[in-house]
């Protein structure tokens, strides 16, 4: 590979940079770009209908601010700006925003759009970039200047004209992080002598990382030095526009807010060019697992993804940050264990979420529990038995789980396949529950003599054979364990016994577990039945059948 046909982003100066010892500690102003950035990213950009669907679905999450589109694209993103206002949609408490670039017809067709709204922010941009400069516009920095001026002064005439108090702006110098910090502030300073903000009626500036350049700590230190060095800071919002050409375009917005950014605009799941914007469900749920409230709701993540994944034509992806398919699911074994052992502490103590491996509880995004343990050839018997006990009400020594453990592995191993829970309690009751061959019990009765004197009486079908056996003991289980004794000619000894009740009601049934040692080694048993004295037998029946096996 060819690397030495790149070049390293320069490095920038800034020994006194403050914004590594701060902290997020309240929302931003977020702009959802999903219907514009986000839009034109499209293979098949959103019809009509899917960006009214879209808009109301966003309004619905909390978003204040909605950059709706370039209306002098195409007849859809104008028509969808017209309906909008015609057909009163827009909340009295939303802004919409529109883009535009600097040029004349475009700033009027722009204006055309927004005639009747009550509150709008016209977005003016142009590339700032060396490169851009360069190879775009092929101009001078003077010109560039120049460039932003005629469109701010454009817009500022035009605002007057439709009714100033209406409208807002914003000004982009495209390509930002492309660009020298000295310049970068000269035009947006340029463009704010024009726009006269006061800190009643601000003015934003976006400083988009268009194409993410450098790591997330150098966009911070760009934003950290736009906001020493503009005008008028107390009058002016600093927003942030960041792409995901590296894949950091979250934490290149949070260094940004530490850097002391006041606006985000983003995406849901980050659509949007090339790699996309920066997820802002995904920031926003980072400052909710902080205790921050983020002032966007995101508790049914699975609409806010139908949603997404109709109106888009895309995907998320399975591990996508708080909304994948499998972020709430654990297959290995230690976090599995440690998971189940998170969940019962948190029971006791729910005042905080602090369960291992879980950032934050899956009931807040509206997931549930059921699938953060699920068993494949990589799960421990700590999932194993979370699975049971949480599906199937069964509680399993944990002797049992160990036995049972490797033989789920091999299962799963051999069919390389996960197991659901249905299919786990299938094998747990073909393997150690009620089993009948070769020995089965039929009928028993029994007499208890004194108070601690038991005598059992019990017909069996051993091998297709009907044998009635006898047997005393200090209780009914050892009765019955001296009775097959006799029957087998073999010494089995009951190492460990528990039992517990399957349901509520009057028709609750009991499972009983026995770990039985025979020449040394344990085999496990358990019976199932509404009767206590039976569902113990058959597990010892069960344990028995084992040993046969064996
Ligand atoms: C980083 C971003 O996401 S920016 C937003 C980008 N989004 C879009 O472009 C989607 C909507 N855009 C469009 O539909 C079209 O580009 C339109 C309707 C805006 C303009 O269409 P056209 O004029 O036919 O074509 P096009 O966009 O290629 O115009 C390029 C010209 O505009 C100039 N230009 C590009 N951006 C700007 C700008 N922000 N301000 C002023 N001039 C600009 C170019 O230098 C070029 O000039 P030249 O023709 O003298 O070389
Ligand atoms: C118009 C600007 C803000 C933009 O979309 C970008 O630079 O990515």
């Amino acid at each position: 590979m060819n690397y030495q046909k790149y070049r390293p982003y320069p490095p920038m100066a800034m020994p006194d940079r403050k914004w590594p010892n701060r902290q997020i500690t309240e929302a931003p102003i977020w702009c959802s770009v999903d219907l514009r950035d986000g839009n034109q990213a499209l293979e098949v950009p959103m019809t009509f209908q899917q960006k009214l669907d879209f808009f109301t679905f966003l309004v619905k999450t909390g978003f204040k601010e909605i950059e709706v589109g370039f209306p002098a694209a195409s007849d859809t993103e104008y028509n969808f700006c017209r309906a909008l206002i015609e057909q009163k949609l827009i909340p009295d408490d939303v802004t919409i925003q529109v883009l535009t670039q600097s040029r004349e017809h475009i700033i009027r067709k722009t204006f055309e759009a927004l005639r009747g709204v009550k509150n709008a922010i016209v977005h003016l941009y142009n590339s700032t970039s060396t490169l851009q400069r360069d190879v775009v516009f092929q101009m001078s920095k003077e010109e560039v200047t120049q460039l932003a001026v005629d469109g701010a002064v454009m817009i500022q005439d035009l605002a007057r004209e439709y009714g100033a108090e209406n409208y807002h702006f914003e000004y982009s110098p495209e390509s930002f992080t492309g660009t020298e910090m000295e310049y970068a502030v000269e035009i947006c300073n340029a463009v704010l002598d024009v726009w006269k903000p006061t800190p009643e009626k601000k003015v934003i500036i976006n400083l988009p990382s268009t194409v993410e350049m450098a790591t997330p700590n150098v966009y911070a230190d760009q934003i950290e030095y736009v906001c020493e060095h503009i005008h008028d800071r107390d009058s002016v919002i600093i927003s942030l526009h960041a792409h995901n050409d590296r894949g950091c375009a979250v934490a290149s917005s949070e260094l940004g807010l530490m850097a002391g950014a006041d606006r985000v605009e983003g995406t849901l799941f980050g659509n949007g060019e090339r790699t996309g914007n920066a997820d802002i469900m995904n920031i926003a749920m980072n400052m909710f697992s902080q205790g921050i409230d983020p002032k966007l709701n995101f508790d049914n993540i699975e609409e806010v993804v139908q949603m997404y994944e109709k109106s888009t034509g895309l995907f998320v992806h399975p591990r996508h940050p708080y909304a994948g398919k499998l972020v709430y699911t654990a297959f290995s074994g230690s976090h599995q264990d440690a998971i189940k052992k998170g969940m019962a502490r948190g029971k006791e103590h729910p005042e905080y979420w602090e369960v291992p491996y879980l950032p934050i509880d899956p009931a807040d995004v509206g997931r549930s529990y059921d699938p953060i343990i699920r068993i494949n050839s990589q799960s421990g018997k700590g999932g194993v038995a979370y699975i049971l006990e949480q599906n199937f009400g069964l509680i399993l020594p944990k002797n049992l789980q160990k036995d049972f453990g490797p033989m789920v592995t091999k299962v799963s191993d051999t069919n390389n396949k996960e197991l659901l829970p249905q299919e786990l309690y299938d094998l747990f009751m073909k393997e150690y529950v009620n089993r009948t061959e070769p020995l089965k019990l039929l009928h028993y009765s029994e007499a208890i003599r004194g108070t601690d004197q038991s005598s059992i009486e019990a017909e069996m079908l051993y091998s297709g054979r009907n044998v009635t056996i006898h047997g005393e003991g200090n209780g009914i289980i050892s009765a019955f364990c001296k009775a097959i004794e006799g029957l087998l000619g073999i010494d089995v000894e009951v190492v460990n016994y528990s039992e517990h009740s399957l349901e509520y009601g009057s028709k609750s049934r009991a499972i009983t577990y026995i770990q039985m040692r025979c020449d040394g080694k344990d085999y496990y048993g358990a019976g199932i039945s509404s009767n206590i004295t039976k569902s113990s037998l058959r597990a010892i029946v069960t344990a028995i059948n084992k040993i046969l096996k064996a």
